[in-house]
């Protein structure tokens, strides 16, 4: 049986992004934030996403302005740091130290996760770097708790811890956080990997140009 269906990329993207267009009220949210809403939205599916976004400051210009600079993207899971495509950012070091030796002895002296433990491992690297959390609501936490207790901060923050236990909590504490670092969320449950990868591949000029 062949069956029909679009086989030229390009042709699906365009099909996805008009769709999206259509569907998505993008009205709300500030020029910058809207190719960054498609793309999250093109992750997921979900066209309703841009009633949960929320940031402080502008995150967009402040990571585009840092990864121009030579910032690293920190992410706290393995899975956004592969979903970011290399390609559009070919000279950033993009970095994820879930794996890292001797994490998990780390996270057992906290008394932590590895997620959270992982982000401790940031403290040399974290000044002007892009941090991008997708996964662990722990993560996020942890990175509030360093800022706020005088630690180095990031040039922007993508914050989108997902599920039951925490996620929606980070990610208010993350708005209500007077950090001085602009950020980017999703509030309440959703978030994920997948679209926090999206939102960093938003912030490339191949995106902008539209060379998918
Ligand atoms: C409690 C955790 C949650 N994980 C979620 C969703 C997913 N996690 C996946 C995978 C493969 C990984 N999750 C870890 C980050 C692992 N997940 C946790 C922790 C136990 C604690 C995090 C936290 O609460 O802040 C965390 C382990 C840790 O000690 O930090 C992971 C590192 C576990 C591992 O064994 O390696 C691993 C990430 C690997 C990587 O990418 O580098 C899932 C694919 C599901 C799965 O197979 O387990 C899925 C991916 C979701 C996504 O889009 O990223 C939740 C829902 C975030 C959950 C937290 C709260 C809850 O509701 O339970």
């Amino acid at each position: 049986m062949a069956f029909v269906y679009e086989r030229d990329p390009q042709a699906i993207y365009r099909q996805s992004y008009a769709t999206i267009e259509a569907e998505a009220d993008l009205a709300a949210l500030p020029q910058t934030l809207r190719p960054v809403a498609i793309r999250m939205i093109h992750a997921c599916g979900m066209t309703d996403l841009p009633g949960n976004m929320a940031w402080r400051g502008d995150p967009i210009g402040a990571a585009r302005q840092a990864l121009a600079a030579g910032a690293t993207i920190l992410c706290d899971a393995q899975m956004v740091a592969s979903g970011i495509i290399k390609r559009f950012f070919p000279s950033t070091d993009i970095r994820c130290d879930i794996n890292a030796p001797g994490l998990a002895d780390l996270a057992v002296k906290l008394g932590t996760t590895r997620s959270a433990a992982a982000v401790e491992m940031w403290r040399d690297v974290l000044a002007g770097s892009v941090a991008v959390i997708g996964n662990a609501p722990t993560a996020l936490f942890h990175l509030i708790e360093m800022i706020e207790s005088g630690g180095p901060k990031p040039a922007a923050i993508f914050g989108f811890p997902v599920g039951f236990v925490g996620a929606a909590e980070s990610k208010d504490a993350l708005i209500a956080a007077d950090l001085g670092v602009p950020c980017l969320t999703l509030s309440g449950r959703r978030g994920g990997s997948a679209i926090a990868a999206a939102a960093i591949n938003a912030l490339s000029s191949e995106e902008l140009r539209g060379n998918l």
